[in-house]
């Protein structure tokens, strides 16, 4: 068997297009959605993100505030510019890109910014009322790998999940999300016992551990979905010295002749995290507005 690929970029796109139409009907209401994303450092892959996020943030019609402070920055530097980001009535969404230099608490800054610009879903609130079952700003991540499983399955009821990785950016609130879906869900991570036994389990595996290649074919069952979260930079000699390539948390050749359908890293979950980012903005804007969420249901064909 070979698995079907599930396309993010494609979906991505197609999400980003229901945005656009979206935030074209606001605009026309002189209400604009707004998101601005703060970076402190030079950490060049943050940047490239960071450079991303702006771009197609400006493509789907929102205005983008883009915050590039030096790696210098102090704590209180950076919770007053979140304090003025709460009170400035363009900014529907607030993004302060982790990781963040040492000298800054990233979780007091997390817990400083308004719950209802927190489109990354990070604040304690939006964490809680996920565990809860109550609406709120759900991180992008688990949201954009949860869209790309129900575009392949759409009942997930009954089955076995398992999610490498107890992150509270991503397996914590996948877990949460799987949960939502009346999955039986398993979150494993560095001190699980016999991983591959554990992963062999698994009718939906989403592997978001940081660790190149590192779930292999015969972790996986027959006709499993896959959602590979992993971004790890690994040497490219072949591609001249010092480059380097972009691989997942699994090893995609192996897994891909067993699994039913899987995520390809890069163009699987990365494309979706940025535009359930932009989601998170139109949601945001709609709620401080009054005014109801549009549907952006999408299909592939
Ligand atoms: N595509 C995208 O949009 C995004 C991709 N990412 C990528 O996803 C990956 C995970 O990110 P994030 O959750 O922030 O990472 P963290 O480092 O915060 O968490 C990693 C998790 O994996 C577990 N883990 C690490 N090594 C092993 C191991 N050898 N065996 C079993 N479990 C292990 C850790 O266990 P323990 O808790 O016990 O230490 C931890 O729970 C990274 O590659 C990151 O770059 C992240 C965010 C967005
Ligand atoms: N506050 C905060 N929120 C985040 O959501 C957040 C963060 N901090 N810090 C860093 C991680 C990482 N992350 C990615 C986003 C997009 C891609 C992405 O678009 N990847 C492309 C390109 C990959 C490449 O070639 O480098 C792809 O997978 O196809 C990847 C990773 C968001 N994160």
């Amino acid at each position: 068997m070979s698995a079907s690929i599930i396309d993010g970029k494609a979906y991505a796109a197609g999400l980003r297009a229901r945005i656009t139409d979206a935030v074209g009907d606001m605009a026309q209401q002189g209400a604009t959605p707004g998101l601005a994303v703060v970076i402190v450092g030079e950490d060049p892959a943050s940047q490239i993100y960071v450079k991303n996020k702006a771009r197609q943030t400006v493509e789907v019609g929102m205005r983008s505030f883009e915050h590039v402070l030096p790696a210098s920055t102090s704590e209180a530097e950076l919770l007053s510019l979140v304090a003025g980001l709460n009170a400035d009535p363009a900014v529907d969404g607030i993004l302060v890109q982790l990781p963040l230099p040492r000298q800054i608490d990233a979780q007091k800054v997390i817990e400083a910014i308004d719950p209802a610009k927190d489109v990354d879903g990070f604040h304690p609130i939006n964490a809680g009322k996920l565990m809860t079952g109550v609406p709120g700003l759900v991180s992008c991540t688990p949201l954009g790998c949860l869209l790309l499983i129900q575009s392949v399955q759409r009942d997930l009821a009954g089955l076995n999940a398992v999610v490498l990785g107890r992150s509270n950016i991503v397996g914590k609130p996948m877990a949460q999300l799987l949960i939502g879906q009346s999955c039986t869900v398993t979150v494993a991570h560095s001190k699980t016992r016999d991983l591959p036994e554990v992963c062999r389990e698994a009718d939906i595996l989403v592997a978001a551990v940081g660790r190149p290649e590192m779930v292999r074919g015969d972790w996986i069952k027959r006709g499993a979905i896959v959602v590979d979260v992993g971004i790890n930079r690994v040497p490219n000699p072949s591609s001249g010295e010092g480059k380097t390539r972009v691989v997942g948390d699994v090893a995609y050749a192996e897994a891909s002749a067993v699994a039913s359908a899987i995520t390809p890293v890069p163009g699987g979950v990365g494309p979706m995290t940025i535009a359930c980012l932009l989601r998170n903005t139109l949601e945001a804007a709609c709620l401080r507005r009054s005014l109801p969420m549009p549907s952006l249901d999408v299909r592939l064909a």
